[in-house]
């Protein structure tokens, strides 16, 4: 056990899906792995391991921002020995040319949190990078289900309302889409010489103000959670 998950030791499988709500680890878990049992439900962060395609998988809810990732991710490192983690979140798109439902996948994930300057001290802007084989599997595996995904620059902010950010600039600066815990997985994961890769639904549309549902937010980014699952075991 660790501070945060109940799990005892062999109950986490090496790899992991980390969407930010716990009910969507829930739906995951109930509606594409075999055999899968509840082995966190400290905090009603809901974790599973069953099997997808045959391999052991885990599935667990992070909360939201980049506090909350960095205590369950440090914990799946460190005392569980987790080496794949692959974020299915949700996302605002940013850009025009990016619509509701769109999947991306992150690249690097910009970020404006404390984390950097707090782990760098003031003169490095670390930039949080996703692996890269992870990515390469991803990006194939969407183009066998015929899906288009795009590949690119994440914004990864501490306030989900944030009146202050120049959102204008970032989408000049070719960032896709605005999240909150990204860049804190990359970072954990470069530490622990472990394997992350984001993969986003857009939710909502900051230019338009387009939405889906809450219920929707949980349940209906299956293209997402594919491809996010079909990266977990390949390899
Ligand atoms: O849907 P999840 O995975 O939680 O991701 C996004 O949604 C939350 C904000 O509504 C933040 O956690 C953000 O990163
Ligand atoms: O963090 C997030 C997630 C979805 N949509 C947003 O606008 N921000």
């Amino acid at each position: 056990m660790s501070l945060h998950i109940e799990a005892r030791d062999g109950e986490i499988a090496d790899r992991i899906l980390l969407p930010g709500d716990p009910l969507r680890a829930k739906y995951i878990a109930e509606t594409f792995l075999e055999g899968a049992r509840c082995f966190n439900r400290v905090r009603n962060i809901l974790g599973y391991t069953g099997t997808y395609k045959g391999q052991r998988v885990s599935v667990m809810g992070t909360g939201m921002g980049i506090p909350s990732i960095s205590i369950y991710v440090h914990e799946l490192l460190e005392s569980y020995g987790v080496t794949k983690l692959i974020r299915v979140g949700t996302c605002g798109a940013m850009r025009e040319d990016i619509q509701l439902r769109d999947v991306l996948i992150a690249q690097g994930a910009t970020t404006d949190s404390s984390i950097i300057r707090n782990i760098f001290g003031p003169a490095i802007n670390y930039a949080p990078l996703a692996d890269f084989d992870l990515l390469r599997t991803a990006y194939k595996k969407a183009r066998e289900h015929n899906l288009s995904v795009r590949v690119g620059n994440i914004v990864s902010v501490d306030r989900f309302y944030d009146e202050e950010i120049d959102n204008k600039k970032l989408t000049d600066y070719g960032i896709m889409a605005v999240e909150m815990e990204t860049a804190a997985l990359y970072i954990l994961a470069a530490k622990y010489k472990a394997h992350a890769l984001g993969i986003f639904t857009v939710s909502d549309h900051l230019l338009t103000g387009a939405a889906c549902t809450a219920e929707e937010r949980q349940t209906s980014f299956n293209d997402m959670i594919r491809i996010a699952l079909d990266t977990a075991v390949s390899e």
